[in-house]
């Protein structure tokens, strides 16, 4: 293409995401988008997905439908190029959405008309602020007897502050507005701005390894343009590639002859190792390269961490490279070697939230096939020391020498809780419980309030979420963000199995609570300890003061006595369910501990409670 011709497409370009609470219609809005700019029809969308799943299984491609390309022929006669890039919708992956939101120029904002505004879409829309985006109000599921857009209008306006006056009306499910919301992208989303003749600034949004083709990395073109041949360098580490391939996805990848301001499509240059492109990292071209690289996004550093242990310890070489792995794709991740006396080698990994810690140990279990013992998460804590030094502490067994603190902070967030009025006293009870301190309570219509509370992190990794969402039959929804670090009276619980102390089991916990909490952790781990051949004390301690104690049984006899005399087909069975269950249990010192009880620490609060 020659410069007229790119400044002229660049001119119908439209990026957009679409941001919204879960379950208020994402997906089945981008869903009706893609069919009604026949990208895909009905019949087709399953005929595609089958494809590239086809092609996945022939080449080892893994496709991900992160940015569509789709052509719409407006009401003005013109052909349009719009790029629908995906976000995802949990609160730990606000990082996520951020980054996303970065490639675009404008976000539909659904709102589901009869549940309103909640916390997510509050959220959503700040990131969506934060990027200066164009924001266009979606009333969605207007199908529904419950629905009332007109007071969601009302709600968009007072809480947010948008105007909301031109507001959708839409029915993802019924395919109503959806007409509407294809104008409004065109009339009110900005084209893209960048000159296609400047030195190439590329934004990478996402990426991923494929083992043909090296590293895909997921680009939006901010400045120049980039073609197969061309060298580029990434800016964060100056490493030098040749572009192989550049494309876009619609919804399958289509190699293109370049992309040019505006595009957000991917680009591979045999880039084998992972560590050479970082999300969030620009990429120039090495003839003509760009001096300052592109803001990217805010990277997040991870709130929680654990310790992830191989439980078959000969797999410790898989598991780092499953974590290499993985990083790639999740800039997030954190993680380092550490040695546990009870565990043995392993890696304390940081993460963004628990939902992110479940997602990577489901991951490396299953995709990488390696069972994991992981320890119960925990925060950053920062310890002053009384020689006027100073620690970050992420394992609570590494805690010093109580003699030798002078002070303890602990993370806390602001957390934001919307209710209906009815639940406010229970929601109050659960943050009074988890050590919060009350701030305001906002009314945001005439049922239903938002409550912000400040609340330790730690109170929030363990099991807030849980138990908000029964005490709150569900109708809680919750967003916090990090405000800062605050003084806190805080000990360091160990835990002592047969006499033994286990450096994996010790956990941080607020001195008022130590003396409950030592005695809830000691009864749920004798709960969750099978019977050993022999009586094992469980022990809490302090220092070298115990707090609670209480004992295990010895298990007597052996299973297979029951089996005396009995078939061998019988004695197999017995001893291969033995064996099923002890795949998750790790012999620690005298004592086989299953994984329940390492994270017994989060769920002993409801008995705390009673
Ligand atoms: N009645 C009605 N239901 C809808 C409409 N749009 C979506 N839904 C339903 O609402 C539920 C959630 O829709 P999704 O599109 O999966 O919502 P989402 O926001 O993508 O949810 P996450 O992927 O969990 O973030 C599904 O059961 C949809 O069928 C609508 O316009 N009317």
């Amino acid at each position: 293409m020659n410069r007229e011709q790119r400044l002229d497409r660049q001119k119908r370009i439209r990026n957009f995401s679409i941001i919204a609470h879960i379950d208020h219609g994402k997906s089945t809005l981008a869903d009706r988008i893609l069919e009604s700019t026949k990208t895909l029809t009905a019949r087709e969308m399953k005929g595609q997905l089958l494809d590239s799943m086809d092609l996945e299984r022939e080449r080892g491609i893994t496709i991900k439908l992160t940015a569509v390309q789709l052509k719409y022929e407006a009401k003005d006669g013109q052909e349009y190029i719009f790029h629908l890039i995906d976000t995802p919708g949990h609160v730990d992956f606000t990082y996520e959405v951020s980054r996303s939101l970065a490639a675009c120029e404008g976000a539909l904002l659904v709102v589901d008309a009869a549940q309103g505004i909640e916390a997510q879409t509050l959220a959503n829309v700040y990131l969506a602020l934060d990027n200066d985006l164009e924001i266009l109000p979606v009333i969605n599921k207007i199908d529904l007897p419950a629905a009332d857009p007109e007071r969601v209008r009302d709600e968009i306006e007072n809480v947010i502050g948008l105007d909301a006056s031109e507001a959708v009306l839409a029915s993802a499910k019924s395919g109503i507005g959806i007409e509407d919301i294809l104008e409004q992208i065109v009339e009110k989303v900005p084209a893209p701005q960048g000159d296609p003749e400047a030195p190439l600034k590329a934004l990478i949004f996402d990426s991923l390894y494929d083992p043909y083709k090296g590293v895909i990395a997921y680009i939006r073109i901010v400045e120049g343009t980039v073609k197969p041949g061309d060298k580029i360098r990434m800016m964060a580490t100056g490493k030098e590639f040749d572009v192989v391939e550049t494309g876009v996805f619609r919804p399958k990848s289509t190699s293109t002859d370049e992309l040019t301001v505006g595009d957000v499509g991917y680009l591979t240059a045999s880039i084998k190792n992972v560590g050479d492109t970082h999300v969030g990292d620009t990429i120039t071209s090495a003839a003509n390269a760009s001096t300052d690289p592109l803001p990217g996004y805010r990277k997040l550093n991870p709130m929680v961490y654990c310790g992830l242990y191989p439980i078959d310890t000969s797999k410790y070489n898989d598991l780092r490279e499953a974590l290499e792995k993985l990083e790639l794709n999740d800039s997030a991740l954190q993680y380092e070697a550490e040695t546990s006396q009870a565990l043995g080698f392993g890696f304390r990994c940081g993460f963004l939230g628990l939902l992110h810690m479940e997602i990577i140990q489901e991951r490396i279990e299953r995709e990488f096939k390696i069972d994991l013992i992981t320890t119960a998460p925990s925060v950053i804590y920062d310890v002053k020391l009384t020689d006027g030094s100073s620690l970050r502490v992420d394992n609570p067994s590494m805690m010093p020498d109580p003699q030798k603190i002078d002070q303890v902070e602990e993370p806390y967030v602001k957390a934001s809780i919307m209710v209906p009025n009815d639940y406010v006293g229970a929601v109050m009870e659960l943050c009074q419980y988890k050590r919060g301190n009350f701030l305001t309570m906002d009314y945001m219509d005439s049922s239903r309030v938002n409550i912000l509370y400040e609340i330790p992190l730690s109170e929030i990794v363990y099991d807030f979420f849980d138990q908000l969402k029964s005490s709150t039959k569900g109708y809680a929804s919750f967003d916090y963000e990090l405000i800062g670090y605050r003084p806190s009276k805080l000990v360091k619980m160990d835990i002592l199995l047969n006499n033994e102390k286990i450096d994996a089991l010790s956990f941080i916990v607020h001195r008022d609570f130590s003396y409950e909490r030592g005695k809830a952790i000691v009864e749920k781990l004798k709960e969750l300890i099978p019977r050993q051949q022999f009586e094992v004390p469980v022990q809490a301690a302090i220092g070298t003061k115990i707090v609670a104690r209480s004992t295990i049984k010895s298990m007597g006899k052996n299973v297979l006595a029951k089996c005396y005399g009995g078939d061998i087909s019988r004695k197999r069975k017995l001893l291969e369910k033995q064996k099923e269950g002890k795949k998750r249990m790790k012999q620690v010192g005298s004592v086989e501990v299953p994984q329940e009880a390492f994270m017994a620490v989060l769920k002993m609060d409801d008995q705390n409670k009673k």
